[in-house]
């Protein structure tokens, strides 16, 4: 099969709440929708999930498009291919932009399971017959972070995700002691620690059931330091780029859980690979979010079926992010969990009419 044409879409849609994280806050959400079609007229539909500015990685929304647009689209257009992770192979060519090539590679493989006619969580092996739901709350003060913990429980979320920095951390850690003894929770620091580590041993007697990337984005070795000093277990994120650094942290110790993102990754052919590594060395791994629109959220359901993902991600409702998402149906947690979509590919069509109205850029490449 082959792609013979690209579409792009560049979307931008206000929060319904700012998400607050110790590097900056988030009101509106750019990114890119991608439509690819094949020579029959199938379309697989993907997402750039990089954000405006490069506060998370060094990918913004800029970046993604010209990479789309001027290397990686005319790389794949018109190649032949049987398998998505050969299109993922001849992508490895271009250095970096994880979340540019994501975007591809999340259609491609939407496009090579809607030409099988089956449900993408059941092509890439998913047993899960539903997603745990947990849900990251990007608070500013502690009242709000109590508010919004409520109201996560109220709709059924078993696990919550909290925001932390020095000086911002035991009095939101304590608060929700206090209030939830018994809820799971974990505390993201988005590297807030690097020089300020002693103070994360006064978080260790919380009973949190992780601490996300505490120190630099991209260390391996002071994270796995740190987690022979701490008992609550380390995950990483931003540290994790592909497969080739998940192993690493493996090899050097650096974390007991993974926080897996499709984007952040360079796919889900990479997803899949740094799933099955984590689930050979017994290290935990859950689907992460991106404050992302409806088709990497319809990915990550995809994702999230594999045997691996055995605690909560941050796979949330779209409804708690958009007055109305770009997708048909969008992404529903009841009862703690989401049901995987039952149609080919990831299940969703495009929502068009909001397109339209929230789309800010369109590119056709053939
Ligand atoms: O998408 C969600 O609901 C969770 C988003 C989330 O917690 C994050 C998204 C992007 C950067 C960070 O702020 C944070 C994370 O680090 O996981
Ligand atoms: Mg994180």
């Amino acid at each position: 099969m082959r792609i013979v044409r690209i579409e792009l879409h560049v979307i931008e849609m206000a929060l319904k709440t700012p998400f607050v994280t110790s590097l900056g806050t988030v009101r509106n959400r750019s990114g890119i929708i991608i439509e690819a079609t094949d020579e029959n007229g199938v379309t697989g539909y993907g997402e750039a999930v990089a954000f405006s500015t490069p506060w998370y990685t060094e990918e913004t929304t800029q970046t993604c498009f010209h990479l789309l647009k001027d290397i990686l689209a005319p790389l794949v257009i018109n190649h032949q291919f049987t398998r998505p992770e050969e299109l993922h192979k001849r992508m490895a060519e271009i250095r970096k932009n994880p979340m540019a090539k994501a975007a591809i590679d999340m259609a491609v493989w939407d496009l090579y399971a809607k030409t099988l006619n089956k449900p993408l969580h059941l092509v890439i092996g998913g047993t899960r017959k539903t997603v745990l739901a947990g849900i990251s709350i990007g608070a500013s003060t502690v009242e709000q972070l109590l508010e919004q913990t409520n109201a996560a429980l109220k709709d059924g979320y078993s696990r919550i995700k909290i925001k932390i920095a020095p000086g911002r951390d035991l009095d939101r850690i304590r608060a929700i002691r206090e209030a939830f003894p018994e809820l799971s929770v974990l505390a993201d620091a988005n590297s807030a620690y690097i020089d300020h580590e002693k103070e994360l041993s006064a978080l260790d007697d919380y009973g949190l059931q992780m601490i996300e990337q505490p120190l630099s984005q991209d260390d391996f070795i002071d994270h796995a330091g740190l987690q022979k000093r701490l008992k609550t277990p380390i995950c990483l994120d931003e540290s994790i780029t592909s497969f080739h650094s998940a192993k690493t942290a493996v090899e050097l110790k650096s974390c007991r859980v993974i926080n897996l993102k499709i984007g952040r990754v360079g796919g889900l052919t990479e997803a899949i690979k740094i799933h099955d590594l984590c689930l050979e060395h017994g290290i935990q791994v859950w689907c992460g979010g991106m404050l992302e629109f409806g088709i990497s959220r319809a990915h990550n359901v995809a994702l999230a079926t594999l045997e691996g993902f055995t605690i909560p991600g941050d796979i949330s409702s779209s409804e708690r992010y958009w007055e109305e998402d770009i997708t048909l149906p969008d992404v529903k947690v009841k009862d703690g969990v989401i049901t995987p979509f039952k149609g080919p590919g990831i299940g969703v069509s495009l929502n068009r009419k909001r397109l339209e109205q929230v789309r800010k850029h369109y590119e056709l490449l053939e």
